[in-house]
């Protein structure tokens, strides 16, 4: 398969003072598909901007490889890759006109003035600011400021488009529709492009695939979907969405269903994708969503008793806290479809908790 950009046992020393030495990022292992939209996420300090700029080549790998499309970048200095990067401080030249800012990299290059024409045009187009060509920056909204900044990024034509928190200065509902835009203009032009932000919704929301960071390191990769209904890590489990982490020994194999005993008294049946042994001690990873409350127990539906401890409405749903023995709480979230439904549960009542053997994560541990 052909790779955009392939990052090969990439590592980060920073010299520090004192000859403390920090590695920011460590032996990482990338790839990244042909008009991809890659998000790299983690939280702060975990080395995501580092990795992009290695990518960008701001920075230059301590060990390892960084390739683009197959070739070696080795020591080329930025201007000499296929790629560019779009940063959160969009500098734009307060007295050019929208037109001339996007323009001005195109006429330092000295192209002629027939193709600088021809690919403005096209690029004013795509990022829908023909209208706006002759104003100048102070005349434009913040989104527009930042559709001007990637016009000036996509009129040279990139092979792979590098992001760095592009819309961390926007307010929240400005962000979410650039976000909506950039990700259609992305699929439009299909181009790669390689998405910094610490933001989990905005990456989820975005990208074909993540890559999840911490300490310098790839926790796992995958879709959206992969990473926040199959994390493979603690770390990953927790950073994306909220999780119930539970303890529990596995006491019975059957089939494809185990069983296992959570805080030595609350069997609960999982199916697990690697297989387990008896004796063997799990964590289960259980989203508050995945969970049904019922107000009786049923026969025919397995669940566990447990006392309503705490209720918080958070207007799309309800949180609940359960105690389902004196060390065991489990945090439930039920969506308010109706408004009958937020006098359901009461503090101080009995509940029963149900989650569907599928719907539960299990790590080794
Ligand atoms: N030039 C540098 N010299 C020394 N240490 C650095 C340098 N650049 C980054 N670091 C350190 O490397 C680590 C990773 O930084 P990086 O900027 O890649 O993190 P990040 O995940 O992008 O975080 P943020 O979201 O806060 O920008 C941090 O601990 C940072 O302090």
């Amino acid at each position: 398969m052909n790779h955009a950009v392939e990052l090969v046992n990439v590592s980060k020393t920073f010299r520090g003072s004192k000859h403390r030495d920090f590695l920011a990022v460590n032996g990482l292992n990338l790839q990244i598909r042909d008009g991809e939209f890659f998000s790299l996420l983690g939280p702060s300090g975990c080395g995501k901007t580092t990795t992009l700029r290695m990518i960008a080549g701001f920075e230059l790998p301590t060990t390892g490889e960084v390739y683009i499309h197959g070739q070696a970048m080795g020591q080329r200095p930025p201007f000499h890759r296929p790629v560019n990067t779009v940063f959160q401080h969009y500098a734009l030249f307060p007295h050019l006109t929208v037109a001339q800012n996007i323009a001005f990299g195109l006429e330092m290059e000295n192209l002629p003035s027939a193709e600088i024409s021809d690919r403005l045009s096209q690029v004013l187009e795509l990022v829908k600011l023909t209208e706006m060509r002759d104003r100048y920056p102070r005349q434009l909204s913040g989104g527009q400021q930042q559709r001007v900044a990637l016009a000036r990024s996509l009129v040279k034509q990139p092979e792979v488009l590098l992001f760095d928190e592009p819309l961390g200065a926007l307010d929240m509902k400005l962000r979410k529709q650039m976000q909506l835009e950039l990700k259609q203009m992305q699929q439009r032009i299909g181009i790669t492009f390689i998405y910094v932000t610490h933001d989990q919704e905005e990456a989820l929301t975005m990208s074909d695939r993540i890559a999840i960071m911490n300490q310098g390191e790839v926790q796992q990769v995958g879709t959206p979907i992969e990473i926040y209904e199959y994390p493979k890590t603690r770390f990953v489990a927790d950073f994306i969405g909220d999780s119930n982490f539970l303890t529990g020994r596995v006491i019975a194999i059957n089939n494809d269903q185990q069983t296992v005993l959570v805080d030595e008294s609350l069997p609960i049946q999982i199916v697990a994708e690697n297989s387990l042994s008896v004796g063997q001690i799990v964590t289960l990873v259980i989203r508050p969503e995945k969970i049904t409350l019922y107000p009786v127990k049923s026969a025919h539906i397995p669940s566990w008793s447990g006392l309503l401890e705490e209720r918080v409405y958070i207007g799309t749903d309800t949180r609940y806290k359960v105690k389902l023995s004196p060390n065991c709480y489990v945090m439930v979230r039920v969506q308010n479809w109706h408004r009958d439904d937020l006098q359901r549960y009461q503090p101080g009542q009995q509940v029963e908790v149900f989650v569907s053997p599928e719907s539960i994560g299990v790590l080794e541990s």
